[in-house]
């Protein structure tokens, strides 16, 4: 039987390159998309590719408790198991580049690790979704770990092994992350944070899934040109970029997190599939890195991240799905009762 597996933001970049490179190995394919046009579009382009590929398209717009739900509930109408989920759809909204910070930089001995990490140069401005809670923190992390309690069933039941598999960042930071603020209301870099926060309760879900054959394992894609980094710069053109290649292929000398192609950013994330789960270590980061002759391959390397820390995430994270099911369940009665008065 083809293995079942669910990518979120499959319809570009990183996410649409990793469903290029499964339907490779012959996997039953659900893309995970808010927008079913671009959806579409995708999955045609992957259809013209491999032609006789099974693949759907789940609508999931990660950032609303209520599309999760649904999305949740599809997904178990249509498929009895689920063999790998790629969180993967994320955001980093209105970035403001420090354009001092980065000739400062340039003048430090910190300018590899800023290039390889962003930290430093990059802040963003999040804003409010109608759930009302911080949309970066909602659509990188909160709605993909509801997305994941919902198919804890399919994932854990089968007696054999599954894998959660997070895009995280090396721009995730443990400076950016307060568990007194885990939406990172108060801050400016909730990219960070809400990176941070996928590596801790990565670590966190091992703990409490391990035993029930579930592994869960985080990623770097390294820095890629994607419509994400694309709107670092908004007003300068998507060819601007491509002009920017040979400067890009230079910096790749000295720093192999430069894979700048989303194939090459997929490595990591395609290299985890292809590994027995129980061998991995909950502690690392699988980065994708590129060599300065272009030859790519990935990486494990420790995170910043403690046992204590990913527990108490994890319950806070518990405690917000509790209410935000019971909001959910409230606002369904007084629909019922107004439906019954009126009808
Ligand atoms: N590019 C880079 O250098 C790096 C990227 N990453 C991470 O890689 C992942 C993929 O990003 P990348 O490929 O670069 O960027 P893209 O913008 O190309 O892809 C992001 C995907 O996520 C989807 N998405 C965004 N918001 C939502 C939402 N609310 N619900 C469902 N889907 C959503 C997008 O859909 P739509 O097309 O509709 O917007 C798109 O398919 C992200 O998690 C990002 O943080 C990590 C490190 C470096
Ligand atoms: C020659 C200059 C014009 C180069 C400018 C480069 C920067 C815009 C980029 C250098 C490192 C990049 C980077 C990211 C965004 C763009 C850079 C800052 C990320 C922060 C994007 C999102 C991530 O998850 C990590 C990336 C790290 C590297």
């Amino acid at each position: 039987m083809a293995k079942v597996v669910l990518v979120t933001g499959a319809n570009s970049g990183v996410g649409l390159a990793l469903c290029e490179r499964l339907l490779d190995e012959g996997v039953h394919l659900c893309m995970g998309c808010r927008n079913m046009q671009r959806a579409e579009t995708a999955r045609s382009a992957l259809l013209r590719s491999h032609p006789s590929a099974q693949v759907d398209v789940l609508q999931v717009d990660t950032s609303s408790t209520i599309s999760v739900l649904r999305a949740a509930q599809e997904f178990k109408l249509r498929y009895h198991r689920l063999d790998y989920l790629y969180l993967n759809a994320g955001i980093m909204p209105n970035p403001q580049f420090d354009v001092k910070a980065f000739f400062r930089g340039l003048l430090t001995g910190q300018v590899i690790e800023m290039l390889a990490t962003g930290v430093g140069i990059l802040t963003q401005k999040d804003n409010v979704t109608p759930d009302g809670f911080q949309e970066v923190f909602a659509t990188n992390l909160f709605g993909h770990f509801l997305l994941f309690r919902e198919l804890e069933s399919l994932l854990c039941g089968s007696g054999q092994t599954s894998q959660l598999i997070w895009t995280s960042s090396s721009n995730a930071q443990r400076s950016a992350f307060s568990l007194d603020d885990i939406q990172h209301r108060a801050g400016s870099q909730p990219y960070s944070s809400s990176k941070y926060a996928s590596d801790l309760l990565s670590l966190a879900l091992n703990t409490h899934y391990n035993q029930q054959g579930l592994y869960s394992s985080v990623t770097c894609p390294g820095f890629v040109m994607t419509n994400l980094t694309y709107r670092v710069f908004p007003s300068i053109p998507a060819f601007f970029w491509t002009l920017l290649m040979p400067v890009f292929w230079l910096i790749r000398m000295f720093t192999n997190t430069f894979t700048l192609t989303p194939h090459y950013g997929a490595e990591a994330l395609f290299y985890l599939f292809k590994q027995k789960p129980e061998a991995l270590d909950p502690y690392s980061k699988y980065h994708s890195l590129t060599s300065g002759l272009g030859y790519t391959y990935s990486e494990a390397r420790k995170m910043d991240v403690d046992l204590k820390t990913s527990e108490a995430l994890y319950e806070k994270l518990l405690q917000l799905e509790s209410e935000e099911k019971r909001k959910l369940q409230d606002q369904q009665k007084t629909f019922d009762v107004r439906k019954q008065r009126s009808g």
